[in-house]
């Protein structure tokens, strides 16, 4: 029998390793009864490869990114771009061009360098350390105010109103040098911006007014500078339409964030009871708690980038042109990075969590919104050392299918002394 030598192995190419299962839509319902969970079916596709093919509402057909070292190494590379006119949207109808504009002048999150790197370095040096301390000791003015004004209101009150949301609002207008006499008009215009119950139009009006208030502030700060943010970046080379455009972003990105770690981790505090008295027993540990709640709920659940070249992650080919998905809750719950990964453990080492992004567009004002939560979360569950939900934990309002995921209201009573 004459000897016939093996057929050559066929020669695997990139992206052709293993036939690649049909695209799926992008998962959005969380598990009934932990709504602290990402949706279920994002942990099956983490399971059987790091990065699924998604379909996208214009019929693009991108990526899902669910490991956390997919979605990392995605983040850490200037080979995808930020720039949302050149994105699919899972959820949006129209194609790049179509579906959003470019970013408004001062978003630093949706353009990419040179333009990125010139803001961020003239932002990046005004959040300096000093001003971090000073900003500390402001925080834990406020929220001692917060709370005697929670104490005089009494039980039931709603947390988010009373507290998650108006501490960091007060933050920004210290960040951004509000007058005190200014602060009550702009808390009622950033609360209405984000009041679910508000008609569109409501929340459009307050939406301008913002602007308005932000565009006057820049005008003040140039006539009489005090010692804030805004007040630094006048002597900057940016413009008058630049320094509100930055206003108004660093407004958009530090409050509501915030304010939804603030209440959404009172809400998973309260659920885990054992969590919420090792926190109130032992101060020390809010460093890596406030770690620890980022991971566990990862508001910012999604990011996106589009590949501006063919890139290879995790041995898969992305190619030029094409939006990937980025599961940042998924990938703060990856098993092959985090152990246990669904049980919230304050004790835990979370470092190297995602839920303040990765790579060159990494939160900026992290080391403010950390500073928020190492305070007002301890505070909270000291001074209401019976702090508890007013309402059945399945009528809590959540903020599924949104961007930022939270809570509308949290209803908590707790027994006056
Ligand atoms: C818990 C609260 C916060 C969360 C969860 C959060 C989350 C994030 C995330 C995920 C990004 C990256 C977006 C991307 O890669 O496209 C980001 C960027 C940013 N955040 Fe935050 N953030 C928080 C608080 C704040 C605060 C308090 C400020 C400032 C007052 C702030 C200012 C910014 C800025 C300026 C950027 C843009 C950075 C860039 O594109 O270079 N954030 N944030």
């Amino acid at each position: 029998m004459q000897y016939e030598p093996p057929a050559p192995l066929p020669e695997r190419t990139l992206g052709e390793a293993a036939p690649l299962p049909d695209p799926v839509s992008l998962p959005l319902t969380r598990p009934a009864g932990c709504p602290f969970d990402p949706p279920a079916e994002l942990a099956r596709l983490r399971e059987q490869r790091p990065l699924s093919r998604l379909h996208y509402a214009d019929g693009h057909v991108g990526w899902l990114a669910t490991s956390h070292s997919a979605v990392r190494a995605i983040a850490a590379d200037t080979r995808f771009s930020s720039r949302y006119e050149l994105m699919h949207y899972p959820l949006l109808e129209g194609g790049p061009g179509g579906a959003l504009p470019p970013a408004p002048v001062g978003d630093l999150t949706g353009i990419d360098p040179p333009e990125h790197t010139r803001y961020r370095r003239l932002l990046a040096g005004k959040f300096t350390v000093r001003r971090m301390r000073a900003l500390t000791a402001r925080v834990e003015q406020i929220t001692a105010e917060h709370l005697d004004a929670m104490e005089r209101q009494g039980p039931t009150v709603d947390l988010v109103a009373a507290y998650a949301h108006p501490v960091p609002a007060l933050m920004i207008c210290e960040l951004l040098g509000v007058a005190e006499a200014d602060r009550e008009a702009f808390q009622r215009h950033a609360a209405a911006v984000s009041d679910a119950d508000a008609t569109v139009a409501d929340q459009l009006a307050a939406f301008e007014a913002l602007g308005d208030f932000v565009r006057e502030l820049v005008s003040a700060k140039r006539a009489r500078p005090t010692d804030d943010l805004l007040s630094d970046l006048t002597t900057t080379d940016l413009s008058d339409a630049e320094l509100a455009g930055i206003g108004s972003f660093l407004l958009a990105a530090g409050l509501d964030t915030t304010a939804h770690m603030l209440g959404l981790g009172t809400f998973a505090l309260l659920q885990h009871p054992a969590q919420a008295a090792a926190l109130r027993a032992d101060p020390s540990l809010a460093d890596q708690a406030v770690e620890e709640l980022m991971r566990y709920l990862s508001i910012a659940h999604t990011g996106a980038r589009a590949a501006l070249e063919d890139v290879e992650v995790d041995g898969q080919l992305i190619k030029a042109g094409e939006t990937v998905t980025l599961a940042v809750g998924a990938a703060n719950r990856d098993p092959a990075r985090f152990p246990d990964p669904d049980t919230l453990d304050l004790h835990r080492k979370a470092t190297g969590q995602l839920a303040f992004g990765h790579g060159i567009h990494q939160c900026l004002g992290q080391q403010l919104a950390r500073v928020e939560m190492r305070i007002a979360f301890p505070a909270l569950f000291r001074r209401f050392p019976t702090l508890r939900l007013a309402v059945p934990p399945e009528e809590v309002p959540l903020r599924l299918q949104m961007g930022l995921y939270g809570v509308h209201r949290l209803p908590v009573t707790w027994d006056e002394a």
